[in-house]
């Protein structure tokens, strides 16, 4: 796993360059099997257009989101992409200008307007992006891609076409949710947000959308909020980017990285604000974990787990046993918050320089935190994890809370498991073994990992001048074993004869079972879904 590679030719600036969209899908060229049972889409999104109007979009959630599409069928292999045709990139192409402020970008006003109508548009009412970039995932039988505002937009799974957007602040008390919800095996689908109540009081809210109607109408309709959990400060929510889901228990993890209301709300009206200013990092608090119990659901108050600070945006899994919550995580270690270093300005740099801004970074590391589910006073001062197979700790103070030290997964210098994939379907929320990821090699995607998260053994795909996107685990029909089936990867080979594919790999042993390349380059993506 820890195989350094180095990438002095800097072919990953690739990923990160604009493309056109297709008039129609494009035949791949086929070079090994792929297994005759896998007929499916795998539907992914990323950003596709990085400036606009002559303005370079400044950070790498900000390019406007292309989704991509590879339809596998009999062994043959089509490749589509269309951009999204939210508000702000239509209102984009209409007036060649940023006109709604993305992540780290901020929206300028229309030149042609004078200067009193400028005026007003500098302190009008908050705009907000639906800039869907981030994933795209089923909710009953519709697809939505998203970011994590508000706003998510409906999407034709085989057209690519953009059919409606939905916004969910109409059906739910809710300003925003994550791009990783999830999913019942009954279809019911879970997220969580932020929501700034009356008084500006603050709360981490978990909605429930109902599986499909039998009735056909939209279970989006039908939405609502289940349990709400407390901010550790009142102003400040932290930055969620995902949740724990087990059959009884949410798991929450409040980050030392906050979200500044007061500066939200008062400096967005001003001139060159964006989001990326809205975050600041709190010091102190180190990092709180949250249970909340599904049914009935309420937030478990009494539970005061703390540990040191970290970054987190993916949960891996969680799941229940013996009385204790294991939770495994890719954690950023400290304070400081990863996205302050993805803007494009830094990962479009020279090798040498990508490497230098990637020291300076937190640092990457996977672990798991167990989390004792009954607490007694009486054992305060020592070590309550009594699971033989883990060295985590959690250890009872007397001021009530629960102090945590992780059990460490994964660890290599600047070279992150991240993009976090398992058997969804069958180990989402139980006990497992097996985890796959996307290898950043000092922020650049450079190599698959499987990693045994019982033995910590790790498995590597990787060639040269490659550069791959988070692997969607397919399971095999019928599966005896979890990693019975194949992980389907988009991968980037600038300067190939063809220099993109969808890289099929036998997920047990990481071998590669085919490849279907396209002469075209593929943007990176974000996060995707297969479609069977
Ligand atoms: C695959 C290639 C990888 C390239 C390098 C990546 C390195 C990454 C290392 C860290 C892990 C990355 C996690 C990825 C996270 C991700 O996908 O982030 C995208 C997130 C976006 C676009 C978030 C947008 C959020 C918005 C617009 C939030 C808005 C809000 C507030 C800030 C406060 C008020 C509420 C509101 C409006 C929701
Ligand atoms: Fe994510």
């Amino acid at each position: 796993m820890v195989s350094r590679v180095e990438h002095p030719a800097a072919g990953y600036k690739k990923i990160f360059e604009t493309v056109e969209e297709l008039s129609e899908p494009i035949p791949a060229k086929i070079i090994g099997v792929i297994p005759s049972w896998l007929s499916g889409s795998l539907l992914r999104v990323g950003p596709g257009l990085f400036e606009i109007g002559g303005q370079p979009l400044r950070h790498l959630f900000d390019g406007q989101a292309l989704m991509h599409k590879f339809d596998l069928k009999r062994g043959q292999v089509t490749y589509y992409r269309r951009f999204i045709k939210s508000d702000a990139y239509v209102r984009a192409m209409t007036e060649n200008r940023v006109v709604m402020t993305e992540f780290g970008t901020a929206a300028y006003p229309d030149p042609c307007k004078n200067i009193f109508s400028r005026f007003f548009t500098y302190f009008k009412s908050i705009e907000v992006t639906d800039n869907c970039l981030v994933n795209v995932y089923p909710v009953g039988e519709d697809f939505y891609a998203v970011t994590e505002t508000n706003y998510i937009t409906k999407v034709d799974p085989d057209s690519l076409e953009t059919l409606k957007k939905v916004d969910l602040c109409k059906y739910v008390s809710v300003n925003g949710v994550t791009a990783h919800p999830h999913t019942d095996s009954d279809g019911a689908v879970y997220n969580i947000g932020n929501c700034f109540g009356k008084n500006l009081s603050l709360a981490y809210n978990i909605i429930k959308i109902p599986a499909a109607m039998k009735d056909k109408s939209d279970p989006i309709e039908k939405s609502e909020v289940i349990v709400q959990l407390p901010s550790s400060e009142r102003l400040k929510p932290s930055y969620v980017h995902s949740f724990g889901m087990t059959d009884n228990y949410f798991v929450v993890v409040e980050q030392p990285v906050k979200i500044n209301l007061l500066k939200f709300l008062s400096a967005w009206g001003v001139r060159g604000t964006t989001y990326m200013d809205c975050f600041e990092s709190n010091e102190r608090m180190g990092t709180w974990f949250h249970l909340a119990q599904r049914d009935p659901a309420s937030y478990l108050s009494n539970y005061k787990f703390r540990s040191s600070a970290f970054n987190l945006f993916h949960h891996i899994n969680a799941y229940e046993e013996d009385g204790f919550m294991v939770v495994d995580l890719c954690t950023w270690k400290g304070h400081d918050f990863v996205y302050n270093y993805l803007y494009m300005a830094n990962v479009k740099e020279e090798w040498e320089e990508v490497k230098k801004a990637a020291m300076r970074a937190p640092q990457p590391e996977v672990r798991r935190y167990v989390l004792p589910l009954d607490l007694h006073k009486e054992e305060q001062g020592k070590n309550l994890v009594s699971l033989p197979y883990t060295t985590a700790t959690a250890v009872l103070h007397s001021d009530g809370t629960v102090w945590l030290e992780p059990e460490v997964l994964f660890s290599g210098p600047r070279q992150a498991f991240e993009f976090p994939q398992i058997n969804y379907s069958r180990c989402r929320g139980k006990k497992y073994t097996f985890a796959y990821g996307l290898g950043l090699n000092h922020f650049i995607p450079d190599r698959i990992v499987k990693l045994n998260v019982q033995t910590k053994e790790t498995w590597v795909w990787q060639e040269e001048e490659c550069y791959p996107s988070e692997p969607v685990f397919v399971p095999t029909p019928g599966a005896i074993q979890e990693d019975d089936g194949v992980l389907l990867s988009i991968v980037v080979k600038p300067g190939a004869r063809k220099q993109s594919f969808l890289l099929v790999l036998d997920a047990r042993r990481l071998r590669e079972l085919a490849r279907a390349e396209v002469d075209t380059i593929i943007p990176m993506t974000l996060h995707g879904v297969y479609k069977p």
